[in-house]
This record gives C-alpha cells, sequence and structure tokens, in this order.
C-alpha cells in the first residue's frame, strides 16, 4: 500500500505551488487512476513517486516503510514509464531491453527471461531486431511499458501511456495494463482520458491545480441519487426550469439537467411542451467522470 500524506511541492522560480496537501491511501493490488486536466500536478506527483523530486513536505511511504528507505532495500520496487519515450533510437528492441536490464542490474540468466518476458507481455515478438526508431507510434509505446517492466516491479507508475498512438494499440495497451495486478504489478496511472480511467481503473483520485478534488471507488463516484439527464430540444430551455434543474448547457440547444429522481421525468416533459418545447433526443443515465469533473470545478476536463 502507498501513503502519500499532506504532500506539497513547488517548482524553483515559481509562485504556484505544483502540488498542494496531497493525501491519498493507494491499496496494492489494483490499477489506480489519477485523473486531471493538462497542469493538473500528475506528473509532479508521480515524479515525486518515483524519486526523481523530493517533497517539499510531507510524507510517502510504500507498505509502512518511508518510501527512499522502500527503494534502497529493493531499488527495482518501484519502476516508472514517463510521457517521453525512455529508450534509445538507433538500438534495436532487444539491444534497448539488453542495455536497460543492464542499467537494473540483471544478471544474463535474469535479463534473458525478463527480456523475453517483457517482449512477450508487450507483444513486441516480431520487432526485437528493428531499430527503435523505425517503429510506429504504438510500437514505441509497448517498448517504453516493456522496458519498465524489467525488473518485475511491484508498482509500476505510467504517466499517460497512450499518448499519441492509434485507437487499436491503445486497445492493446489498456488491456495489457488492465492485466499486470494479477501478474503482481500494481499499477498507478495517469491520464487525462476519462474513458481510460473508466475502464481500466477501480480505484481513483481526480486531480486538479495540484489538489485531490475527490478520491474513492470509481462506483462510488459515478454513483448519484440524482440522475442526469440529456436533451436536445428545438428552441432554448426556458430559464425558470433551467435554475431548477440545475442545468448545464452543452452547446447548440443541448442541456445537461439534474432531476431529483428518475420519477419527476414526465413532469419535466409535461412542462418542456407547455412550454412550446419539443426534444429531440433524451438520455437519461448515470454520471460519467467527466460530468463529475465538471460539477467540481465548472470546466471541462479537455479545457
Ligand atoms: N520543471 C518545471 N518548472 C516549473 N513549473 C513546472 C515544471 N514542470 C511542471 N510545472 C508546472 O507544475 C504544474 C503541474 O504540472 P504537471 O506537469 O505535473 O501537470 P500534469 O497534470 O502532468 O499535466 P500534463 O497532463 O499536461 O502532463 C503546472 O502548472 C506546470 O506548469
Amino acid at each position: 500500500m502507498l501513503r502519500i500524506d499532506g504532500v506539497s511541492y513547488r517548482y524553483r522560480n515559481t509562485d504556484t505551488p505544483a502540488l498542494r496537501e496531497i493525501s491519498l491511501v493507494i491499496p496494492a493490488g489494483g490499477v489506480y487512476g489519477l485523473l486531471g486536466p493538462n497542469g493538473a500536478g500528475k506528473t509532479t506527483l508521480i515524479s515525486l513517486l518515483a524519486g526523481l523530486l523530493t517533497a517539499g513536505n510531507g510524507e510517502i511511504s510504500l507498505n509502512g516503510q518511508p518510501l527512499a528507505a522502500a527503494r534502497a532495500a529493493n531499488p527495482r520496487a518501484i519502476a516508472l514509464v514517463p510521457q517521453d519515450y525512455a529508450f534509445y533510437p538507433m538500438l534495436t528492441v532487444s539491444e534497448n531491453l539488453r542495455f536497460f536490464g543492464g542499467v537494473l542490474g540483471l544478471s544474463g540468466a535474469e535479463q534473458k527471461t525478463q527480456s523475453a518476458a517483457a517482449i512477450a507481455f508487450a507483444r513486441l515478438e516480431q520487432v526485437g531486431g528493428k531499430r527503435a526508431d523505425q517503429l510506429s507510434g504504438g510500437l514505441r509505446r509497448r517498448l517504453n511499458l516493456a522496458i519498465g517492466l524489467l525488473g518485475r516491479p511491484q508498482l509500476l507508475l505510467l504517466d499517460e501511456p497512450t499518448v499519441g498512438v492509434d485507437p487499436q494499440s491503445r486497445h492493446f495497451l489498456l488491456d495489457a495494463i488492465a492485466a499486470l495486478p494479477a501478474a503482481g504489478t500494481s499499477v498507478i496511472y495517469t491520464s487525462h482520458y476519462m474513458e481510460e480511467v473508466e475502464a481500466i481503473c477501480p480505484q481513483i483520485a481526480i486531480i486538479d491545480q495540484g489538489q485531490v478534488l475527490v478520491d474513492g471507488t470509481l462506483a462510488d463516484l459515478l454513483r448519484s441519487p440524482e440522475p442526469l439527464l440529456e436533451l436536445t430540444l428545438d428552441r432554448p430551455l426556458p430559464a425558470e426550469l433551467g435554475e431548477r434543474y440545475a442545468a448545464r448547457h452543452d452547446g447548440a440547444l443541448k442541456y445537461c439537467l439534474q432531476l431529483p429522481s428518475t420519477a419527476a421525468l414526465p413532469g419535466l416533459l409535461d412542462e418542456l411542451a407547455a412550454a412550446g418545447c419539443t426534444a429531440h433526443q433524451l438520455n437519461l443515465g448515470q454520471h460519467n467522470l467527466e460530468q463529475v469533473f465538471m460539477q467540481l470545478t465548472h470546466r471541462s476536463l479537455r479545457d
């Protein structure tokens, strides 16, 4: 279990802290999602966890041991797959794995076994002899992931691992990452794609402007006694109804209303009809993470 307790961080020569009093408990054995818009502080937090930065104040512990001590006891316990490509473009896939295995101090036999396992996991068998700079974007991401898995870390930190990949590779990467806990590696997964976090992270924290807005299980965060109604009208929503149902204007004649319960729907449709509005499209459903974020910040995750 990873515990982050009151951690703050400010970059040199900046006035605003990148992280402010972050506290989170991240259980072992799962894929934990860190969701936030650009500049929220995800990379900074991941860099602290990876030991690339040191927190200004607060504490981080892994399984009850201060992070620095846990890393000293087992330097391979935590691995980082950064946002940027972290391999040598002139080396082949196999050469890169051999090189980074060496950096981790893997012995000859260990290195062979683990390289083969990482290649198989990231399905890089067909391109082992290819130079890294000749790989497609999706395969480069897979090589980044394979290198992170060398040394069988207890905890793998993934910083936006699907940026710039095609949908097919994205699918493959998400499935592969979701399977890691069963193979003994817990994952912290940062992304600003809420669909990805919803797909593979049973527990999440949403961060924004260096602070945790909310954290918990995905199911709890999406559960709401107040259903959301998305509707497209043939004319603007009357202001009085907009106010009563805390409507958000989603562009053109699209609105998102918060109903007190599903039983309120027929009454609302009657009121719309009485005001001369016809609904072209209705969708009554659960919140998604985008809506949770909007409710908390009144901004879109994609702003
Ligand atoms: N090296 C740096 N020096 C000064 N400020 C920085 C530095 N790196 C990041 N910041 C600032 O710290 C804040 C958090 O940035 P961070 O990169 O952690 O966010 P992020 O959530 O990872 O964003 P993104 O999704 O764009 O990668 C931002 O305001 C950013 O401008």
